[in-house]
């Protein structure tokens, strides 16, 4: 099994878990009266600069833990004071050290449009993901089937959030494209071998329609990377480890927005 299916695996069983111990009617009930999101993808079509999306990630599968000194609301105001346009918070707990507490105290804390960064697979998570204040949700070509694709993407739109789709062989950019989501990510790490190559954002960007805005995402360090995908088309780019390792992440936004 590779580490995208193990994490499948375990997706599952903490659905399970989370069923359990609130049911989707109930969730339902908590979201009914909720203000509207924010608006993700106007922050990031927003002016002609690549725009930022600023992860608070903790660990990983291909990095172990990232950040020792790990303090979910304060990073993510680092990110806001420099400049972000949004912030992705991962909530898988068994490979990310993740939460939805995370995501719920940056909620709290901070003003911009936040995405739930996990392995979607089922209408209640996207429940979960409103409830705790996301405004867009990630789904992952590789994770679902085309028809699971759509309805997700569709069930997400029900309740007011929008989604973040995601791909890495190229095979799935029919399904994504589809689905009808404005917002097309594509990830330079291949989840199954980790292997990371900047360049296969700037060969995708070739073949995506123009009226859909891209994301780069992963493996994005320095202010050139940001230029370098902007020249081929990239609108925006999904950062967490080089930010997260950095001493002033407030310092680091900045240098890597080139402000
Ligand atoms: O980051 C991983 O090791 C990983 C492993 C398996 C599935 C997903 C994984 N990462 C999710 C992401 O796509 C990244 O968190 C995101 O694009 C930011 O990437 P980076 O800037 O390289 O941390």
């Amino acid at each position: 099994m590779n580490v995208l299916d193990k994490i499948l695996v375990e997706t599952r069983k903490t659905i399970a878990v989370d069923k359990a111990l609130r049911s989707e009617a109930e969730l339902e009930a908590a979201i009914a009266d909720l203000p509207p999101c924010r608006d993700f993808h106007a922050a990031l079509a927003a002016g002609d600069a690549v725009q930022l999306i600023a992860e608070v990630k903790r660990a990983s599968p291909s990095a172990g833990l990232i950040r020792e000194d790990f303090d979910a609301v304060k990073i993510a105001s680092c990110y806001e004071q420099a400049g972000a346009a949004c912030i992705s918070v991962l909530t898988d707990a068994p490979f990310f050290q993740g939460s939805l507490d995370y995501l719920r105290a940056v909620r709290a804390a901070v003003n911009l449009p936040i995405l739930r960064k996990d392995f979607i697979v089922d209408r209640y998570q996207l429940l979960q993901a409103r409830e705790a204040g996301a405004d867009c949700a990630l789904l992952i070509a590789e994770c679902l089937s085309a028809n699971e694709l759509c309805e997700l993407h569709q069930q997400a739109a029900e309740i007011g959030l929008q989604t973040l789709i995601e791909l890495f062989e190229p095979q799935y950019l029919d399904a994504v494209l589809a689905t009808g989501t404005p917002l097309v990510g594509i990830n330079n790490r291949d989840l199954k071998t980790f292997h990371t190559d900047l360049e296969h954002s700037v060969r995708m960007c070739s073949v995506i329609p123009r009226d859909r805005l891209v994301v780069g995402e992963s493996g994005v360090r320095t202010h050139a990377d940001v230029l370098h995908l902007g020249k081929a088309g990239v609108k925006a780019v999904l950062v967490g480890e080089s930010l997260m390792r950095q001493d002033d992440i407030e310092v680091a936004t900045r240098q890597l927005l080139g402000k």
